[in-house]
């Protein structure tokens, strides 16, 4: 092997700050959920969404009112259920482009990305927001639009982040083996899929939140000192 030809990274905890996805992003969905559902119910990816929520609580008869309100705990629950992901990937949108919101990316990162890219290695995002809404808080970053660094993005619709058949999937679809990937997250439970799965890993212990001890995976305070190279060989 001869060195790393991909890196898939996590967004929340990894890239970006949990403060900002908790604090500012979804209490922002939250704060516009039953308008957004209000004025675009009627759009096909909205009903589906809705539609899918009911299915995923195996309570199909509830009414949209009743289906904004079980959103609302999931999203309260900080629930990775892919219509709620989908649902605030619209709602955040609106927020982007009226410049409410600006997607946070630590220096650190952007700055690493950056010059890996400029290595050449591909990169890709596998996170639980949606795919729009990965595109978002990239496109629309404190370090500028990142966007055309990234070569693809995975979201909830390829499966869990904590199943190991999710980074075969991953990996089958970069047409890539998978010890050719390194993969960046701050939750062990993901780091231990992918390893599973036959990637590389590598933890982001940025201190926001207590990171148990012992998992085993190289573990990094913020990027500046992550060199998938030394990682991957
Ligand atoms: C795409 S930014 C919003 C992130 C999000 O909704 C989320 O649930 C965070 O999940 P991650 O897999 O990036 O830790
Ligand atoms: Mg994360």
């Amino acid at each position: 092997m001869s060195g790393p030809v991909a890196v898939v990274t996590d967004i929340e905890g990894t890239t970006s700050s949990i403060a900002f996805v908790k604090d500012v992003l979804f209490p922002f969905a939250r704060k516009h959920l039953v308008e957004y559902v209000a004025t675009h119910g009627e759009e096909p990816t909205v009903r589906q969404c809705l539609s899918d929520a009911r299915t995923l609580a195996g309570e199909p008869s509830l009414d949209d009112v009743g289906t904004v309100a079980l959103l609302q705990r999931w999203l309260d629950e900080d629930r990775k259920a892919t219509p709620l992901k989908t649902l605030q990937g619209l709602i955040w949108a609106d927020g982007y482009a009226r410049g409410e919101i600006k997607g946070h990316v630590h220096a650190d990162a952007a700055r690493a990305l950056r010059a890996w890219h400029a290595r050449g290695l591909r990169l890709y995002v596998y996170s639980s927001g949606s795919v729009a809404a990965q595109k978002l808080i990239f496109g629309y970053s404190v370090e500028g639009d990142l966007t055309p660094l990234f070569s693809g993005y995975f979201d909830t619709t390829t499966g869990p982040k904590v199943e190991a058949a999710s980074y075969t999937k991953i990996a089958q679809a970069l047409e890539l083996p998978p010890g050719d990937i390194l993969f960046l997250s701050d939750n062990v439970a993901e780091l231990e899929a992918a390893r599973q799965a036959g990637l590389f890993t590598a933890c982001l212990d940025r201190g926001e939140v207590a990171i148990p001890p012992g998992h085993g995976h190289p573990t990094f305070h913020d990027f500046t000192t992550l060199d998938p190279f030394a990682l991957v060989s």
